[in-house]
């Protein structure tokens, strides 16, 4: 199976006030297509930092990182900005809806910004029933749980068809129902839109859920279990 996203030797410094910190050391990862990863770690092990050079917001200070075999580390930004609008797909820990649309229409207006006119409200309405909310589609977002608007929040991100979701801490302001359900539904995702998810948590009870697992610790990769 094609690797999707591999790091060879990814290293990350940051200049601090007191000179400069290594956040990530020495990082190799593969994660095949199609899988459903989980990045393990404890508050400050370097998961963001991680994450955010795979998704091409940041820069490794040394290494490489190639996305379906292209070095994305050597692409221009509008090349980036391109992969990151098209290919990727992001959620937050902070849910942010737009308020005063509903569901769909929230759903809907990411399609609109991502210039996809054809077939819209059929593809809507599939990312919405396949995140559970087929009953919930003209809700407004205040009329929704926590759990139900990370949900609106999944079906915008995947909507587009991004080959790699990426989903930071998704489940830190939910309980542990709602986190457990969050995460089987990505279990369904991933087979039946063919996305590959690299989801970051802390949440130990969380670990044996995905494909595959890689725990960070204090900025060292300290498995890649399959
Ligand atoms: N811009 C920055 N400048 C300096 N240090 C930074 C910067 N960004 C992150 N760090 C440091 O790098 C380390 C890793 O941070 P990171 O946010 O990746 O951790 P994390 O595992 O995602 O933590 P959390 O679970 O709390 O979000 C932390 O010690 C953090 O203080």
């Amino acid at each position: 199976m094609e690797r999707i996203i591999e790091t060879e030797h990814v290293n990350r410094v940051f200049a601090v006030s007191s000179g400069e910190f290594c956040a990530l050391k020495d990082i190799n990862v593969s994660i095949p297509e199609g899988a459903f990863a989980i990045l393990k770690g404890r508050s400050g092990s370097g998961k963001t930092t991680l994450m955010n050079i795979i998704g091409a917001l940041d820069y490794p200070t040394s290494g490489k990182v190639r996305i379906a075999g292209n070095d994305i580390t050597e692409m221009s930004e509008t090349d980036r900005e391109n992969m990151r609008r098209n290919m990727f797909g992001f959620v937050f820990q902070a849910v942010s809806l737009i308020p005063t649309m509903n569901a769909f229409e929230n759903v809907e207006f990411s399609l609109r910004m991502a210039g996809i006119s054809e077939n819209r409200k059929e593809r809507v309405e599939e990312c919405l029933r396949r995140v559970g909310l087929a009953g919930r589609m003209r809700h407004m977002p205040a009329e929704m749980s926590g759990g139900e608007q990370q949900r609106v929040a999944i079906a915008r991100a995947i909507a587009h068809h991004p080959r790699i979701l990426f989903a930071d801490e998704p489940t830190a302001e939910l309980d542990s129902v709602m986190a457990a359900e969050i995460v089987q539904m990505f279990q369904e995702i991933t087979k039946k839109e063919r996305v590959t998810i690299l989801m970051t948590t802390h949440d130990t009870g969380l670990m044996d859920a995905g494909d595959m697992l890689i725990e960070l610790q204090n900025g060292e990769q300290i498995c890649q279990k399959q």
